[in-house]
């Protein structure tokens, strides 16, 4: 599931839960879904951070749900929808962001990562392609050959090497949504600005 936290101010936050890893089980994809329509249909909220509980973003699929039929809300159109929306959405990175996870960090606007966070798209090691937006949105981002490397390898990169090939926009040893809700705070004033 995921948690709707309304911050004073302007933002909300949505905190994905899924122990251990925060993977995106049919009840997280749910509460994504859920939580990104009510940020989104809230006038009051100008900007919105995702992040993962327990000190980690999200590790991707859920492996627990790989031998059983699909339920939920399907992937792709729940990550299409942060892209879409028309508030700014800033990913908290802390701990990991894998597959799933980091294709759905690329949906988002804005990516601050934590300097020990490590992320990739490791679905290659599972037999997979990244199937929800990573072989697109990765390549636009930071050229096709880097986006090349990460798919095929599976490898993990550190959030320095991740801020360096353009992966994620800023870096801190900071409390990770504290940083992250005063960037959204801040993203937020100057559109509204600019309105
Ligand atoms: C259409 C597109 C579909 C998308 C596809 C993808 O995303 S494919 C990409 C899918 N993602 C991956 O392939 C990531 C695979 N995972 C990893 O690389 C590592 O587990 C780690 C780096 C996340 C943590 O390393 P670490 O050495 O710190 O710890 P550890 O390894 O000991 O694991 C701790 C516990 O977490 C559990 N668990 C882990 N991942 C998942 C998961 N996705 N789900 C559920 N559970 C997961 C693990 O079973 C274990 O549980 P236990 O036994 O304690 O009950």
């Amino acid at each position: 599931m995921a948690r709707y936290t309304r911050i004073p101010g302007s933002i909300a936050l949505i905190t994905l839960m899924n122990p251990p890893v925060n993977a995106l089980s049919a009840a997280v994809r749910q509460g994504i879904t859920d939580t990104v329509g009510r940020a989104v249909s809230d006038p009051e909220v100008k900007a919105v951070v995702l992040c993962g509980e327990n000190g980690k973003f999200c590790g991707g699929a859920d492996i627990r749900e790989f031998a059983g039929p699909m339920t939920g809300p399907p992937l792709i159109p729940m990550i299409d929808a942060i892209e879409a929306a028309e508030k700014p959405v800033v990913a908290a990175i802390e701990g990991i962001a894998l597959g799933g996870g980091l294709e759905l960090a690329l949906a988002c606007h804005y990516r601050i990562a934590h300097v020990k966070a490590r992320l990739g798209l490791p679905e290659v090691t599972l037999g997979l392609l990244p199937g929800a937006g990573g072989t697109q949105r990765l390549p636009r981002l930071i050229g096709v050959p880097a986006a090349l490397d990460l798919i095929v390898t599976g490898r993990h990169v550190s959030a320095q090497e991740a801020l360096k090939l353009g992966i994620v926009d800023q870096v801190t040893d900071g409390n990770i949504q504290e940083v992250a809700m005063e960037f959204a705070q801040s993203m937020s004033a100057t559109l509204n600005s600019r309105c």
